[in-house]
């Protein structure tokens, strides 16, 4: 459904008085096939949304070539965005006019007639648990609601391949595990293939069938969430103890047991990752307890894709998220 070689895009801009060239996306290769939820994880700048916007015709890559639906992006831009759906960061939706009318609207500038574009909008915003919000106007929904409604303009003209930038950004828990239900059941009726942003691990991972890990305009994995989970090798351990001397006695500890990598301290934590914690454990809490350690606290972690993208970039995305 895509398939790109070797994207390029610069962007020239100034840093101070100086003229700067910014490859926000350097050689990027990708395939995806029909009916995959596929997910584009990075920080923030990563180059997420300049690679959608060069797949949805929006901006011309500087090198590289791609097929999107089986068009070129070079050759048959029109093709394209025939094929596609996107449904950008800020969505699409103006704010005065009534819900139904701009899902219309949206489909008659493809070409389709009212009478389907009715007929497929209905059906979107009852699938889309929007019933009853036909006449509302945008503005008067709540956030979810919102852009649950981007999507179904996104999608009113049946494209066989969706771009969502961000689909969840803003939206509180509940919404957003709502609209993750919403993306799921899309490909499993209609078959449709999605192709999202996000720089949100728990989405990511509940969501995405694949995910390409993209840093700095590089992918740097891309692999099925467990897939790549497990390709952080083991679980990390953590204690937490009464005192900074308790916890380097009990980093020493950690650091005896057999396997033992990573190990970190910080005040009254100490850390490591060891093949397999549950059978670390036993042994590990009678030899603390010779040792006089009293423990405030234990935890076991399997691995996140967290700390696939810290093992990839030496970076934590959380740290992003909390920027
Ligand atoms: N029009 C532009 N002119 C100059 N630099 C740009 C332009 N668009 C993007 N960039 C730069 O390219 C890099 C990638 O940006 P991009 O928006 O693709 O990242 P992103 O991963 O989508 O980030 P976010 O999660 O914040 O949306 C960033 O360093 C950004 O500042």
């Amino acid at each position: 459904m895509i398939r790109a070689r070797g994207l390029v895009r610069t962007f020239e801009t100034r840093r101070g008085r100086e003229k700067v060239s910014v490859r926000a996306v350097d050689g990027v290769d990708l395939d995806v096939d029909a009916g995959e939820i596929v997910g584009f994880l990075g920080p923030n700048g990563a180059g997420k949304t300049t690679t959608l916007r060069i797949l949805t015709t929006l901006l011309k890559p500087t090198a590289g070539t791609a097929t999107v639906a089986g068009h070129d992006l070079a050759g048959d831009p029109v093709g394209v965005r025939r094929s596609i759906g996107y449904v950008s960061q800020s969505g699409l939706v103006s704010s005065e006019a009534r819900a139904g009318e701009e899902v219309v609207d949206h489909a008659l500038l493809y070409g389709i007639s009212r009478e389907r574009a009715v007929r497929r909008g209905r059906e979107l915003f009852e699938q889309l648990d929007l019933d009853g919000m036909w006449e509302r106007q945008a503005k008067k929904m709540s956030g979810g609601q919102r852009r649950r409604l981007d999507i179904a303009m996104g999608l009113v003209h049946d494209p066989q391949l969706v771009f969502l930038d961000e689909p969840t950004t803003g939206l509180d828990p509940q919404a957003r595990a709502n609209l993750w239900t919403h993306i799921g059941s899309l490909r499993d009726t209609h078959g449709s293939t999605v192709f999202l942003t996000t720089h949100y691990l728990d989405e990511a991972d509940a969501l995405c069938d694949r995910i390409f890990v993209i840093d700095h305009g590089v992918i740097v994995a891309s692999d099925t969430p467990d897939n790549l989970k497990r390709s952080v090798r083991g679980d990390l351990i953590e204690l937490t103890v009464q005192d900074e001397q308790q916890a380097e006695a009990a980093a020493r500890r950690l650091a005896g047991l057999d396997g033992a990598s990573e190990g970190s301290t910080s005040g009254v934590t100490t850390s490591i990752r060891v093949p397999q914690a549950g059978s670390a454990l036993p042994g590990l809490l009678r030899s603390l307890d010779a040792d006089g350690i009293a423990l405030a606290g234990v935890e076991v972690r399997r691995p996140t894709l967290d700390d696939v993208f810290l093992t990839m970039t030496g970076r934590s995305l959380r740290d992003d998220e909390a920027a």
